[in-house]
């Protein structure tokens, strides 16, 4: 997907991003999150968090949509949204921006409480796999 989302396909990711957030599996924090996020071929891809009684073990929401991205057949993240357990859009951790830069780059635009949002926004100089081709 090359162009701009309309707002019915931000409508059907905040969906996508909310269904998954009812599956989280966040018995420690009581802090569901769900995301949701469009792939270049028109694949909507999402995860949900799930914690761990080893309490540093558990997987933000963006781990499991970054791990089935490429579990069903790979691509570039084009549009991403993440919720909260009222379903209210939330920013990503700072760890899961870097998890989300690695598929979807600097032009990858999220849906945030401030706005849309492009990463290179909400991770301004990013470490990436460029660097590591020099
Ligand atoms: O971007 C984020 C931020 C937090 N969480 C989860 C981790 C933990 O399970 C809960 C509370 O921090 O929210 C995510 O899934 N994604």
């Amino acid at each position: 997907m090359t162009t701009a989302p309309s707002e019915a396909d931000w409508e059907a990711l905040r969906v996508a991003a909310r269904e998954a957030m009812a599956r989280a599996y966040a018995p420690y924090s009581g802090f569901p999150v769900g995301a949701a996020a469009l792939v270049d071929d028109g694949r909507t891809v999402s995860g949900c968090n799930v914690e761990n009684a080893s309490y540093g073990l558990s997987l933000c929401a963006e781990c499991g949509l970054v791990s089935q991205l490429q579990a069903t057949g790979g691509g570039r993240l084009t549009h991403f949204v993440c919720v909260d357990g009222r379903g209210e859009s939330l920013v990503p951790c700072g760890r899961c921006r870097q998890l989300l830069y690695e598929f979807g780059g600097p032009e990858l635009v999220l849906e945030t409480p401030a706005g849309f949002r492009t990463l290179a926004e909400m991770l301004p100089q990013a470490f990436g796999p460029d660097h590591l081709a020099k």
